[in-house]
């Protein structure tokens, strides 16, 4: 098959992938295994084999009788196992000339990742050479904190007999940088019962060529056994860059630039950081406090209204916001109560879309699946507001993530499953037709159908992948149910014949 993507290079980006055809929607681009994968610098103890979290317990490997692994039955054969011979073997002898003990590995779990990468430079010669190759920003680390920070990382790779002869202390200085810069966060395996996870990190040496920008054209997903696989999320024509977003989508432009800056050191200069409103999202915006109806937004230093066109002190109105950052923070982000206070105050401040905003509201949202899902009649109020903040979420996203979208496709199915619970309460209660349940369950199988649309490139043993599974259950199950529908309309002797209920109007808005 030929590649889908080419390498270029230019002095703005560095190394760079294009398209080297037309790209469709969905089309999987490229898939990579990791390089290396391993816990993050400041994770706490991990099975050295699977990377499962180690609680309280631990053995040590029978061979090297060094590398803390499962207790018990041992790692299960559902993951990827890191623990290499050749690793066993080198800690094997750590251990017979050096002594070296369980808990100095244990002690320095936070740089297992590092370990790894440079015991490939004697086992895979070839993937080391591309790995000494990615951009490593390493000048300019070197007059920063993070310099400092990784000294125990140097001192310890030392203390293993790592570095020959001359080799200076920058290589360890060197690779901590090639994966700061270039990996991507990956779920770890989930403790059983309990299902949370550790964040590990993954350095994949043909994905690490992804060019950022804050409006990606590409979905990137991570399956249980590492794997990588790009996607295009849209068209992308033959030769235009691939990109992928390195930050937060649902973050305002300042936060995503200091993430730039502090993680990838540069500044990034794409479509939605050069324009203050966001792409008209107004994400990061606030009401303007002389017109009340406009919304001021950060050009340079100076906060300017786009209706009444003055300007409002820049103290003042940051001020504001930083109360409004303070308090989502302070408040309980899992309470119902506290969640609908926060944005009924943060709305008469912030523009209604600011990321402050809608952090709350994908907070809420989740809070009240949680509780419709889990009461046995939950109220009709309880389902119409998550409809309505599924509603608002949802057009924000289509500007922001274009295409196929983890969080719209999730978004999606949420509203689809409320607008069906919702019909189907008040048919049931004989609130509404026949005919306005279809219009109802119509509506809900649109959404399902486009959620499925992008979880369908899901790994299948990802959440997402199981999301889809289940989405694709319901989708047949509300197939039969309009059919069961259409018929009992049939039986009675009459037609159905469509309501048109409006999508943007909340199915009977009358409070319980
Ligand atoms: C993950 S690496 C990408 C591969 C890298 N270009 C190379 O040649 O090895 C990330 C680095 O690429 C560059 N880069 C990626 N996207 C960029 C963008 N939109 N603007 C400026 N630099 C970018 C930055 O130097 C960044 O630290």
């Amino acid at each position: 098959m030929s590649l889908k993507y080419e390498v270029k290079s230019n002095e703005k980006l560095g190394r760079y992938l294009v398209a080297a055809k037309d790209l469709k929607p969905g089309e999987r681009i490229l898939s990579d295994q990791p390089f290396v994968l391993g816990p993050n610098s400041d994770t706490s103890l991990v099975c050295f084999n699977c990377y499962l979290p180690l609680i309280s317990k631990f053995l040590v490997c029978k061979n090297c009788a060094v590398a803390p692994i499962c207790p018990g039955e041992g790692c299960t054969d559902q993951f990827a196992k890191w623990h290499s011979q050749q690793e066993c073997n080198f800690f094997r002898n750590l251990k017979l000339n050096k002594g070296t003990n369980p808990m100095t590995l244990v002690q320095n779990v936070g740089s297992l990742l590092v370990l790894r990468a440079i015991l490939k430079r004697d086992f895979n010669h070839q993937e080391w050479q591309l790995f000494m190759e990615l951009e490593t920003h390493l000048d300019r680390r070197r007059e920063s904190d993070v310099w400092d920070f990784y000294d125990n990382t140097v001192k310890f790779i030392q203390s293993l007999g790592l570095l020959e002869n001359g080799q200076n202390k920058d290589l360890v200085q060197k690779i901590c940088a090639a994966i700061d810069v270039n990996s991507f966060e990956v779920r770890g395996p989930p403790i059983p019962a309990i299902g949370c996870a550790e964040v590990l990190r993954g350095l994949y040496l043909r994905a690490a060529l992804l060019a950022h920008d804050c409006i990606a054209n590409t979905h990137v997903s991570i399956n249980d056994r590492n794997e990588l696989v790009c996607h295009a999320s849209c068209d992308i024509k033959r030769g235009d860059p691939i990109y992928y977003n390195y930050t937060d989508p649902l973050k305002g432009t300042s936060l995503r630039q200091q993430h730039l800056m502090i993680g990838k050191y540069f500044k990034c200069t794409c479509a939605r950081c050069s324009d203050i409103t966001e792409l008209g999202t107004y994400m990061s915006s606030a009401i303007c406090p002389q017109c009340k109806t406009g919304y001021i937004s950060k050009n340079a230093s100076v906060w300017i209204c786009n209706s009444c066109g003055k300007e409002t002190e820049p103290s003042v109105i940051e001020h504001k916001i930083q109360c409004c950052v303070e308090k989502l923070e302070v408040i309980n982000k899992k309470d119902e109560k506290d969640l609908e206070e926060y944005i009924r105050n943060v709305l008469l401040v912030l523009a209604p879309n600011h990321y402050l905003l809608l952090d709350a509201k994908q907070r809420l949202a989740g809070v009240l699946r949680d509780t419709i899902n889990r009461e046995p009649r939950p109220t009709k109020k309880l389902m119409r507001r998550k409809i309505e903040l599924c509603r608002e979420i949802l057009p924000v996203l289509e500007v922001l993530s274009p295409g196929i979208c983890r969080t719209k496709a999730i978004t999606l199915y949420e509203l689809h499953a409320t607008t069906v619970q919702l019909a189907k309460k008040m048919f049931d209660a004989r609130e509404i037709s026949g005919s306005t349940f279809v219009d109802e369950l119509l509506i809900a199988e649109k959404h399902l159908k486009r959620s499925l649309e992008m979880l369908v490139i899901e790994p299948g043993n990802s959440p997402e992948g199981e999301l889809c599974a289940k989405a694709l259950e319901e989708y047949r199950a509300l197939k039969l149910t309009l059919a069961k529908v259409i018929d009992g309309i049939h039986a009675q002797g009459k037609t159905y014949e469509s309501e048109s209920v409006s999508e943007n109007v909340p199915l009977h808005p009358e409070v319980d």
